[in-house]
């Protein structure tokens, strides 16, 4: 074990950073305890075989399984749904870890880093590799903060499966129809989880109503609870008409008895089963036309003889098809229905060969990860997951390839092939995963280091969270030359003004949070502009003559046009300044200095002196465009944030006069359960602190979830308020 601890070490220096290390020493301090010996630890997997000893059959079969016994899936929900509770579970029973972890006590594996186990909920995705039943399962827990949606965007990417986990006494949440929206864009074949069956007010039937109606998605009964909230004792597998029921006296679950339904002793769950398992059948035969035939064929007279494989096969197909969703339950905290669980993510979730992926097959450096243990490893086969080390310029978002070669040679193959111009795009495309989204930030503050001194170390810290991180945005104020974080939101602020504390050494200082307003103009204005300078003997002269329109698009980017009139061969050399000005002056608008959206630019005149740098076309372009938009009128563009409140009856009223206070605008209030979901839009700049007025007035009882929306415009008395606190006149 010492000599494992030993390893571990040496591999985490490799993987570098200081923040890393920070956490890892924590880290397998904490998992070092829980993890079982045999699990392989190590630099090198050729010097495996000494270490580990005889508990590894095939060292090949573990660097490389079969890709058919290979499942890379996820796990998402709404916050607090119990995604790492169960994660737990299922790192528990697959022998990964020796004991239980618990949020609550912040002892779990993949919440690792100090700020989620001190608050008990997932920021950052945690990998861990594990085997069931003679499969590689590769699993990512990802948060469900809506502050750090760009994280699970970030891994749904590279996932084939994912199973989604619902609270059972609430269904489907907001967040949880967030990450459900990425899935259906990435085309994740998915199952779905009910968790919380022991919860008071927990109902299977509720959870999967939530989710044909709001998910619009065809949930496929799979299993049904024996009984539910404080009655809940286990559940019945439809497919083979089995009942599972856990052992109240083994704490951790590991041991339950499966026992066939049968007349004598269960007539009324048996009749219930066989129910669920006609209209099962019948769902599937329904969406599978391969299955429909065999079902009409061979068992149309009586379902019962129909062989559970079979029908796991088609449920199998239809997963992958995605045109419904497999639905298990149980309650992770009580240690019921896990390993049904994970024998549902091997049987129903896709191999990464029966998913359309091109992966790129070889890095120079891989590590394959058990949480937060590295493994070094010399060679992985397509649809596994592994991290690489030492990039210094990529960011999330990028497809690593092995050599530019190998992605210039399928590129040079099509052309070769005689195909057009098209087509060596497409071959090109098709090296390259989806980008991921990057959400636009609504949050900004100033951020000082604590001397000017450490100013490079706090740029330095920036940078390495910003790769790790696109959705935080770092600029510098042009006017005081202050840094400036922009973030999707104030838990999201918080923790990296905790990380750069924690993980880099420095105190830093955030001034206060401001909401990332928008500007616009509301009429079509012209301006024109020269500029003039000698610099050594060379005289610069250009001159410019613009306009600036109101379109209709909701994007920051200004839609760029030429008028005939300006020479071809002017624009071929100076398009990129031209460009680089407009979109300069177009991200500090005259009202507040904030980007300027749904805006056109039509260049209508540029003179340029011969000599003339670029750089003074783009400059005076870009003064030439700002004097245009001040000519406007203008207008302030607010973000409008989707709320939804989920509160005890009781405290309804409070919640919705302090609503109406910051002009909210309720568009529905739904009844879940004993709780009432208030669902509605508000401006951003009102919610501010929400959270502790939340908790204040329904004492701890409430939870909500916030979204942009759009960005909207102020009205004019709302405007001058705000512009007037700007300008410091009041
Ligand atoms: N009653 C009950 N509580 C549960 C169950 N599973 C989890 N919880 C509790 O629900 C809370 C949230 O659990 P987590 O596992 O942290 O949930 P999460 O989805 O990972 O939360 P985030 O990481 O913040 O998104 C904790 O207090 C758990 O103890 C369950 O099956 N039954």
């Amino acid at each position: 074990m010492l000599s494992n601890l030993r390893i571990c070490a040496v591999s985490h220096q490799t993987i570098s950073s200081v923040h890393i290390n920070n956490i890892c020493c924590y880290k397998v301090r904490a998992s070092l305890k829980r993890l079982k010996p045999h699990v392989p630890l190590g630099r090198n997997y050729s010097s495996l075989p000494g270490l580990i000893g005889n508990d590894i059959k095939s060292l090949h079969s573990i660097i490389n399984p079969p890709i058919a016994k290979i499942r890379n899936i996820g796990i998402m929900a709404h916050i607090d749904a119990g995604k790492t509770t169960t994660t737990e579970r299922i790192l528990y029973y697959s022998g990964y870890t020796r004991s239980l972890g618990d949020v609550d006590d912040g002892d779990t594996v993949t919440d690792f880093m100090a700020q989620e186990r001190e608050r008990g909920i997932t920021i950052q995705s945690a990998a861990v590799t594990f085997d069931w039943k003679g499969y590689r399962v590769n699993l990512i827990d990802t948060p469900g903060h809506v502050d750090f949606t760009l994280e699970v965007e970030r891994c749904l990417r590279v996932l084939d499966g994912a199973v989604a986990i619902f609270d059972a006494s609430a269904g489907v949440e907001a967040q949880t129809l967030t990450v459900w929206r990425q899935a259906d864009k990435h085309n994740i074949p998915r199952i779905c989880f009910l968790n919380k069956m022991d919860k008071t007010g927990a109902s299977f039937k509720y959870a999967v109503e939530s989710i044909r109606e709001k998910l619009k998605a065809k949930p496929l009964l799979l299993q049904l609870p024996i009984g539910e909230a404080k009655t809940f004792k286990g559940v019945v597998d439809v497919v083979t008409k089995e009942k599972l029921l856990w052992n109240s006296n083994s704490n951790d679950g590991k041991d339950f008895e499966r026992k066939p339904l049968l007349e004598m002793s269960d007539p009324e769950l048996l009749k219930e089963t066989t129910e669920a398992r006609n209209a099962l059948i019948e769902q599937v035969a329904d969406l599978d036309d391969e299955f429909a035939d065999l079902v009409l064929e061979e068992f149309s007279e009586n379902f019962d003889l129909l062989p559970a494989e079979k029908l796991q096969t088609a449920i199998h197909r239809v997963t992958l098809a995605q045109t419904a969703v497999p639905v298990l339950c149980g309650s992770a905290l009580k240690n019921k229905g896990i390993q049904p669980l994970l024998d549902a993510v091997t049987v129903y979730l896709p191999s990464p060969e029966e998913r359309n992926y091109e992966f790129l097959e070889r890095i120079s450096r891989l590590l394959l990860p058990f949480a937060d243990q590295h493994v070094e490893i010399p060679s992985l086969t397509a649809g596994n997951i592994a991290l690489t080390v030492g990039l210094k310029h990529t960011a999330t978002g990028d497809t690593i390839v092995s050599s530019k070669s190998s992605a210039l040679a399928a590129a040079r193959r099509a052309e070769r092939e005689g195909e057009k111009k098209h087509r060596q795009n497409n071959e090109a495309e098709r090296v390259l995963l989806a980008g991921v989204e990057i959400p636009e930030p609504v949050f900004f503050c100033t951020i000082e280091p604590p001397s000017v001194s450490k100013q490079p170390d706090l740029e330095h810290a920036l940078k390495c969270l910003q790769r790790e991180d696109p959705s935080l945005k770092v600029r510098l104020d042009p006017d005081s030359g202050q840094t400036v974080l922009c973030g999707m939101g104030e838990l999201h602020i918080e923790i990296i003004h905790d990380r750069i504390k924690r993980e880099y050494g420095l105190e830093t200082y955030l001034g206060p949070l401001q909401v990332a307003y928008r500007e616009t103009i509301l009429n079509s204005v012209r301006a024109t502009d020269t500029l003039d300078r000698t610099l050594g003997d060379k005289r610069h002269l250009v001159t410019v003559e613009v306009e600036a329109r109101p379109i209709e698009t909701s994007s920051v980017t200004p839609v760029i046009e030429y008028a005939e009139s300006i020479s071809e061969g002017l624009l071929k050399v100076s398009k990129e300044a031209i460009e680089s000005g407009i979109h300069s002056a177009c991200l500090q608008g005259p009202l507040l200095g904030s980007p300027v959206q749904d805006v056109a630019i039509t260049l209508y005149s540029l003179t340029v002196h011969p000599g003339t740098s670029t750089t003074m076309i783009s400059a005076c372009v870009s003064r030439c465009v700002q004097k245009a938009l001040k000519k406007a009128d203008k207008q302030v563009l607010e973000p409008l944030m989707n709320l939804e409140v989920t509160v005890a009856r009781d405290y309804l009223s409070p919640v919705l006069a302090d609503l109406a206070q910051r002009r909210g605008n309720i568009q529905e209030i739904q009844t879940r359960q004993d709780n009432k979901v208030v669902i509605g839009f508000v401006p951003l700049a009102d919610i501010m602190g929400y959270s502790t007025v939340l908790r204040t007035l329904t004492s701890g009882s409430a939870t909500f979830a916030l979204e942009l929306s759009t960005y909207q415009a102020m009205n004019s008395q709302d405007q001058n308020t705000l512009l007037n606190r700007r300008s410091g006149l009041t």
